[in-house]
């Protein structure tokens, strides 16, 4: 495809996840190219957008989403930056890939909500990458032949290397666990209707005060278990695994065994060191799968519904642990625009 027919990109959020989607979209992704970014910092914007032909810098979401060459947006600033470029690409009328989470909060993403259901049709894909990974997607593929009955437990593992220094015991749940709810939802096909945490003695490896690993219990509406190790300082790298024990089987997923070497008197693999290695593919098939779907005027994926309800969990979430009990998940009525 000829430059010039592809999709135009506005990337808001050149940081981590931002500069990786501007590389996905130009190297990898077919159907788009990225014409302009934006960043507060406009340094970081500028080596980002080096080298790419055209590309523009702003450190304005609004003016830049103003230019008549963006056809879409991809939001990748930090979560409470979500909600005022997720409106104004509303006003824009533009379709957005959002980075999870949608907003910060279940009020924020709520008000979002509202804003699209205003607008009359979906305009939003939340980045909850997970339901593109390979094998997350062979998992699903099994429980919705039902062949192993019904799912009664799903035990994840979350593991990161270390936490960076601004962490703080609610980001276990609103910045990782959140894929794990948001799963649990996509995987199950069920709400979840409430959540408790428990607390083991706080690993040496984490800094001091913070509530590291935390062990969390959600239960749904269609009467499973899930439960949640999140560990972000276990100091050899990053896994994700995820199990579901149904009626009759159970089904494994994220052991990462993809060469096994033998070698005096040892045997092992490697280990993922971060997300970016280990969901690259999930990420390069959502980034495209958006772009397709936008191309068609169509929205797919995770939505604005999906936000909202993952956002109010993970506040079910972090009130469970601060107050030391179980909490109840409340949801506003699912409207028909998300039915
Ligand atoms: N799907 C996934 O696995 C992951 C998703 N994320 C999500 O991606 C988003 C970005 O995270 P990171 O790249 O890790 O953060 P980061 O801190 O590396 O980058 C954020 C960038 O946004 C810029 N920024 C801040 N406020 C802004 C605003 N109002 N307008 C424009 N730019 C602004 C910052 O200057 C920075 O360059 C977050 O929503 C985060 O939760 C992050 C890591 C993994
Ligand atoms: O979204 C992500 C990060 O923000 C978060 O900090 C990690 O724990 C997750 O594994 C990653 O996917």
């Amino acid at each position: 495809m000829k430059r010039h027919d592809a999709l135009g990109v506005l990337v808001i959020g050149t940081g981590r996840m931002g500069a990786d989607h501007v590389r996905r979209i130009e190297e990898v992704t077919s159907g788009a190219r990225v014409v302009a970014v934006v960043d507060v910092d406009p340094a970081r914007a500028e080596q980002v957008a080096a080298g790419i032909d055209g590309c523009r810098t702003y450190t304005d979401p609004v003016a830049a989403m103003a230019s008549p060459d963006v056809d879409a947006v991809l939001v990748a600033s930090p979560g409470v930056a979500h909600e005022a470029a997720l409106l104004a690409a509303f006003s824009h009328d533009l379709p957005v890939l959002c980075e999870k989470p949608l907003t910060p909060d279940a009020a924020s993403a709520l008000r979002v909500l509202e804003a699209e259901r205003r607008l009359g049709r979906r305009r939003v894909q939340v980045g909850f990458m997970r339901r593109y990974d390979a094998e997350y997607l062979k998992l699903k593929s099994l429980l919705d032949t039902g062949r192993l009955g019904r799912p009664l437990m799903l035990h994840n593992v979350h593991r990161n290397m270390a936490s960076p220094p601004w962490w703080t015991s609610a980001m276990h749940i609103n910045d990782s666990v959140v894929h794990e709810i948001d799963v649990t939802r996509w995987l199950l096909g069920q709400e979840i209707t409430a959540v408790t945490v428990l607390c083991p003695r706080p690993s040496v490896n984490a800094p001091e005060g913070l509530q590291d690993p935390q062990f969390v219990v959600m239960e749904t509406d269609g009467g499973a278990i899930v439960d949640v190790e999140i560990n972000v300082n276990c100091g050899f790298g990053y896994q994700v695994r995820a199990e579901v024990v149904c009626e009759r089987g159970t089904a494994r997923i994220g052991d990462g065994r993809g060469m096994v070497v033998n070698s005096a008197g040892q045997w092992g693999g490697t280990i993922a060191q971060d997300f970016i290695e280990r969901f690259e593919d999930a990420y390069d098939r959502e980034v495209q799968a958006w772009v397709d779907a936008t191309r068609r005027g169509e929205v797919t994926g995770p939505g604005v519904w999906d936000g909202y309800a993952v956002a109010a969990v993970c506040e079910a979430g972090v009130r469970a642990r601060t107050e030391g009990r179980r909490v109840e998940v409340e949801l506003v009525e699912r409207p028909a625009l998300y039915r």
